[in-house]
This record gives C-alpha cells, structure tokens and sequence, in this order.
C-alpha cells in the first residue's frame, strides 16, 4: 500500500480528499485486556472514513518504561483514511474514555492506549506528534506491523524490518490463543 499522497478520494461535494496509511497501536494492561482489544478495534472499524486493513495479530509484551506493572497485550491495526491526524487523535482519545482511561503515570498501566503511531508522510503539528516519536524504537509496534506488512516503511526511519533487525524483541511473544473478529473476519 502507498502511504500517499497520491490517492484520492472525491467526496459527494466533489472535494479531493488525499487517502493516508494510518498505523495505530493498541496496548492494554489493566482489565479484561482481551476484551477491551476487540471492542477498540470494533470501535474503530465503526469509525466513518476509516477503513481498517489489517488487524495484526495480539502480542503479550513486557512494559517498556514506567513503573513494576503487569504485561500488555498489543496490536497494531493498519488502515487507510482521508481524516485529519488530530481528528484521528480525537476519535483515539473518545475510544479510550469508553474503557475508563485516566492518564495519570506517564508510561503507567491503563485500561487502553491508542498511539497514532503514522498517518501516511503526515508530520507533527500542534497537538500531535507524527509519526508517533517513540514508535521505531518500541518492539510492540514494530513486530505486530511487520507481521501484516512486511514492505512496510515508517515515515522518515525507513523499512520496519530493518528497524525490527535492531531491536531487542525478547520480551514480546505472540498469543495465537487470541483472535480479534472485525464482521466475522477473524484477524
Ligand atoms: N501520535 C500520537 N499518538 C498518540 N498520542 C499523541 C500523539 N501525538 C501527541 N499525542 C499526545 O501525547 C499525549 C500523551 O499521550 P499518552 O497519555 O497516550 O502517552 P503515553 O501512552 O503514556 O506514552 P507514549 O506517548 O510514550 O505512548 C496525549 O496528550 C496525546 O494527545
Ligand atoms: N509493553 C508495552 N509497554 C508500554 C506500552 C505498551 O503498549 N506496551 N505503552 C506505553 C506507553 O504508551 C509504555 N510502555
């Protein structure tokens, strides 16, 4: 898939609206975590003028940063949209209040996170940083992307295999056991 600009959509008003490659990590490490996995990609996959590609498969990954807390589990859902990166953030955000986030420790257990980790060569403006400025060093992101996209490239750091060849990926393991269904396709 192309990370753009070059697609196009046309909306009904005859606007040109570029189409993005979104990459969006999901953790979650506190709660029912699996649940709370599938219904976020539910909640996204409902999300209006974004269409979900692939749905990486579910990692148990130990906390990177922050305090002694539980493992995570993690995915990566890729997509393709004409939104805004900040509405993107937005609808992130709104996503991860249905769970009860509360930002409180900085690297700190919650209930889910959504990091906007690209939106195609999208760089950072106020409000949001793009790409995600921790994403090509965080083996929970990298590896569950790279499983869906092998030719994928994080814009401005290159190839995701090549920075997956550098990292240190010990304390992550893939959980075959989970499946998240997105209408009955079972990622
Ligand atoms: N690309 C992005 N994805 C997610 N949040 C972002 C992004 N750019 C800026 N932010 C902002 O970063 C702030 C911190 O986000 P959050 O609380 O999710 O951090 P964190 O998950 O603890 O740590 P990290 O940012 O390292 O994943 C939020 O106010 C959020 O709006
Ligand atoms: N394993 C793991 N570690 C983390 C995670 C996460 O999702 N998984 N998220 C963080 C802040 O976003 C900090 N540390």
């Amino acid at each position: 898939m192309s990370n753009g600009p070059f697609d196009i959509d046309v909306d009904t008003l005859g606007n040109l609206r570029p189409i993005s490659k979104v990459v969006l990590s999901l953790g979650s490490n506190m709660g029912d975590s699996e649940t709370i996995l599938q219904e976020a990609v539910g909640y996204l996959a409902d999300t209006p003028d974004l269409m979900l590609v692939d749905v990486s498969p579910v990692y148990q990954t130990s906390p990177v940063g922050g305090p002694e807390q539980p493992d995570f589990l993690n995915l990566v859902v890729v997509a393709e949209s004409t939104l805004e990166p900040l509405t993107i953030l937005d609808r992130a955000h709104a996503i991860e209040e249905n769970f009860g986030r509360v930002r409180g420790v900085v690297n700190g257990p919650r209930t889910l996170d959504i990091d906007v980790v690209m939106v195609g060569k999208r760089v950072s403006e106020d409000g949001i940083d793009l790409p995600h400025p921790r994403a090509h060093e965080r083996a929970f992101v990298l590896v569950p992307w790279l499983d869906i996209d092998p030719g994928a490239d994080l814009a401005g750091y290159g190839p995701v295999a090549d920075l997956v060849d550098d990292l240190d990926t010990d304390g992550i393991t893939r959980r075959d056991d989970i499946a998240i269904t997105v209408s009955g396709t079972v990622f």
